[in-house]
């Protein structure tokens, strides 16, 4: 596959257009700033009251409201949460939305799933960061970027690819290199990967684990530290070195338990599981209950969050993280 460097994007493609960056959250105000500190012309939309206007304008960066930086801007990058994007695009995006400007997202659930339909007449990319905004502003800070991908939807201006390949190119993920990909593509495995692995699959492994260890009589603290504290460092190793890597640094009696028990875990049930999400993903299943449970003002979203947030794994937790002060107790 094609790895797009800092000499395959021209930044002068961005020269001499506003870019608004919406929303100034986790990606927004990553992007915002790398842009401007990348010498383009950065404007951030934000609703009247918004929380996030004191810090954007303490970061020194222009603040109108969503409509104003929509009308003012060439190219608008839509960074609020995705289940808020469709009405914000309705009601202040889409009347500024004139021929030739350009729709950006860094996640395709809207466009590929139908909810947000640009016209015809303007170009639409996707540039996706492979990282969370504070990870991709500290990187850029010293000078290296994160990985990402791009995709065009629509490439009304003959533009929009050296368009996104520009943008990736501002905010340094072509500094890592960036993989071209489609709307369809980026959005059906990111769904996957943070539903069957990042997310969902790594939270119930480490609530499966903790809460064996707990029923068997053993102390909550000690299953706590085996369970997820040590995950990090196990993260860490294979983020730095791969599956191999990690393998060689533990001990021999770790790697020999991994080889023999992870299948026996992760078995034919949790894999042809896997493929059932998939095609719900795929179908657009998944997309449909979250677009409903949206309307509905998230109540299936807030009955988990209040029920996960009382296990004892997290009540141990609290406790627990007050013996390391350097990890900034949340
Ligand atoms: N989080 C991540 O690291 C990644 C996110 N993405 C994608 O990036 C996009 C942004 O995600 P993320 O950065 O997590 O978003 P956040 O949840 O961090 O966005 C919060 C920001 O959006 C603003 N906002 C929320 N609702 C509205 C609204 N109705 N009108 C105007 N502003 C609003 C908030 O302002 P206020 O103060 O007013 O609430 C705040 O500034 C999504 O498409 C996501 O899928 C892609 C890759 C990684
Ligand atoms: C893994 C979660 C993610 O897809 C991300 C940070 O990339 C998200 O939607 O936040
Ligand atoms: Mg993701
Ligand atoms: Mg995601």
């Amino acid at each position: 596959m094609k790895v797009f460097y800092d000499g395959d994007a021209d930044l002068n493609l961005l020269k001499g257009k506003k870019i608004a960056v919406i929303g100034y959250g986790s990606q927004g105000r990553a992007q915002a700033q790398n842009l401007k500190d990348s010498g383009l012309d950065v404007v951030v939309g934000l609703r009247p009251n918004s929380s996030s206007r004191l810090t954007a304008e303490q970061d020194g960066l222009p603040v109108m409201t969503v409509a104003e930086a929509a009308a003012a801007a060439d190219i608008i990058q839509i960074l609020i949460p995705d289940e808020n994007q469709p009405a914000v695009y309705r009601e202040e995006i889409a009347p500024h939305l004139t021929p030739g400007k350009a729709l950006g997202f860094s996640h395709g659930f809207n466009i590929h799933y139908g909810q947000i339909v640009p016209p015809p007449d303007v170009d639409v990319f996707l540039v996706a960061p492979k990282s969370p905004g504070p990870m991709l502003r500290r990187l850029y800070t010293e000078g290296k970027g994160v990985p990402g991908l791009f995709a065009v939807h629509q490439d009304y201006t003959g533009q929009a690819r050296g368009l996104a390949l520009a943008y990736a190119k501002a905010i340094g993920l072509t500094r890592a290199g960036v993989f071209e990909t489609t709307f369809r593509e980026e959005t059906e495995t990111d769904l996957f990967g943070e539903q069957c692995v990042l997310c969902g699959g790594v939270t119930a492994l480490i609530k499966a684990g903790f809460e064996t260890l707990v029923e068997a009589g053993y102390a909550p603290e000690i299953a706590y530290f085996e369970c997820l504290h040590e995950l990090k460092l196990i993260v860490d190793l294979i983020y730095e070195g791969g599956l191999t890597e990690m393998r060689r640094r533990v001990s021999n009696t770790a790697e020999y338990g991994d080889y023999r028990v992870g299948p026996r875990i992760i078995n034919d049930y949790v894999r042809e599981e896997m493929r059932q999400v998939l095609k719900e993903i795929q179908s657009g299943e998944f997309a449909r209950e979250w677009i409903l449970e949206n309307q509905a003002n998230q109540p299936v979203l807030k009955a988990c969050r209040r029920r996960e947030q009382e296990h004892l794994i997290e009540r141990v937790g609290k406790e627990l993280r007050r013996m390391m002060p350097w990890l900034g107790q949340k």
